[in-house]
């Protein structure tokens, strides 16, 4: 059953919102969501992995780096200790990149106290082992409620209040269906809720993950193709047949293709796909334009998660034999030096294929898949 039609829509607001959170990652996001979470008077404490900027944050309450512009709520405060920012928390949200999530959660493992809930708001699919965020969390630190909050959120439009929604998937135990006033979700959705920010209540955490990490790889795509003098019919083609390989791969693993089609999926490929303002797009747009890797950005080092991702995606659906050419055509241009024309030169005379795809296929042995898509899929 759908925790939704379990709970009705008023749940949230009945819900007591948490009072001390902690943030770990004081980038973009994590300052966005501190900026969000700080408004109905919680307080939060947010960790940052450079001492200068916990540091700037205490004395301006700005983070000029990585979130210029915003005034943050005076009472956020920041630190470099991870005791410091988790000894007193009722709740986490764990916002640094996708690489980096780990590595973090091992360094909190002795200073985070049991029981406490964690939400993961980094976008991506581990490298090597294949593992969705929430997964690495139950790896590292077992015993502890896990959800995942994604969706259309740039964050500097999250922290000038624009209305902005976003998806916040949770398991559910026993304990949530009895009692789901006092459920992690629903906690979490008050803590977070603003006039302006509102989150929709999940327990799909493997369609809600697979969005976040499936659509900064299209949007590299989009970018690509926009750099390279192509107009809104491409980018339209791409969102549409982006979504097909996100959904693909979510109910591969479980995940259900409705999920696909809310906030966290189409609606964050949408945000990401449409503007430069993303990171992922701005990328495709300078490669597409001719700019070598190392000159984008100005040089600056910048989170861009659908590079790494390109690759830990593609591995993940070649495993499950879920066909996704968009995203390997991205791989291909951005790890094995394939040429940007070429390449999509090459994805446009694929073979055609049904719309939308049998999904009895992705399942299917390759040979198996190959044979019927010869004999029943592919008009000659
Ligand atoms: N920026 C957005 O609009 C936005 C929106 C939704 C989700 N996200 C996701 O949030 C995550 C964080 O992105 P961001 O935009 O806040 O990043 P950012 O580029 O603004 O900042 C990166 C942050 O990560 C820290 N960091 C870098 N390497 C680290 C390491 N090895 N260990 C610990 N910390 C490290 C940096 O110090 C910095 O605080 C990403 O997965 C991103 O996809 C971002
Ligand atoms: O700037 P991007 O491409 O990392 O996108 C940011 C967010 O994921 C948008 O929801």
């Amino acid at each position: 059953m759908k925790f939704d039609q379990l709970t009705g829509e008023s749940l949230p607001r009945s819900a007591h919102p948490y009072r001390r959170l902690a943030v770990i990652g004081a980038g973009a996001y994590g300052t966005a969501l501190a900026h969000v979470a700080a408004q109905d008077g919680t307080q939060v404490s947010l960790w940052s992995r450079r001492p200068e900027i916990a540091r700037l944050i205490n004395e301006t309450s700005q983070n000029a780096e990585y979130l210029p512009g915003v005034q943050l709520a005076a009472s956020i405060t920041a630190s470099d200790d991870l005791l410091t920012v988790l000894r007193d928390a009722d709740a986490v949200m764990l916002v640094v990149p996708s690489h980096a999530l780990r590595q973090t959660a091992r360094e909190m493992r002795a200073v985070l106290p049991p029981g406490i809930p964690i939400t993961v708001c980094a976008k991506g699919i581990e490298a090597g082992s294949g593992l969705l965020m929430s997964q690495i969390i139950e790896d590292e630190l077992p015993g502890h409620t896990v959800g995942a909050l994604s969706g259309p959120t740039f964050a500097k439009e999250l922290a000038a209040g624009h209305p902005s929604a976003a998806t916040l998937a949770f398991s559910f135990d026993q304990a949530d269906r009895l009692d789901p006033e006092n459920s992690a979700a629903a906690r979490m959705a008050v803590t977070l809720a603003t006039p302006a920010f509102r989150t929709y209540l999940s327990d799909d955490l493997v369609g809600v993950e697979i969005g976040g990490a499936v659509k900064n790889v299209i949007a590299i795509a989009c970018g690509m193709m926009r750099g390279a003098g192509f107009a809104e019919n491409t980018r339209a083609a791409l969102i549409a047949r982006g979504l097909d390989e996100m959904k693909a791969l979510a109910e591969a693993l479980g995940g259900r293709r409705e999920t696909v089609t809310g906030l966290s999926g189409i609606g964050d490929l949408t945000l990401t796909c449409s503007s430069t303002t993303s990171r992922n797009m701005s990328l495709g747009v300078q490669l597409g334009q001719g700019s070598v890797r190392s000159d984008c950005f100005g040089g600056k080092p910048t989170v861009v998660e659908g590079e790494a991702n390109a690759i830990s995606v593609t591995d993940l659906a070649r495993k499950l034999y879920v066909p996704m050419p968009i995203c390997e055509t991205v791989r291909g241009i951005l790890h094995d030096d394939q040429p940007i024309t070429e390449s999509f030169a090459r994805l446009w005379s694929e073979p055609i294929e049904s719309e939308p795809r049998a999904m009895s296929l992705t399942f299917a042995h390759p040979t198996a898949l190959a044979e019927i898509c010869t004999v029943e899929e592919r008009p000659r």
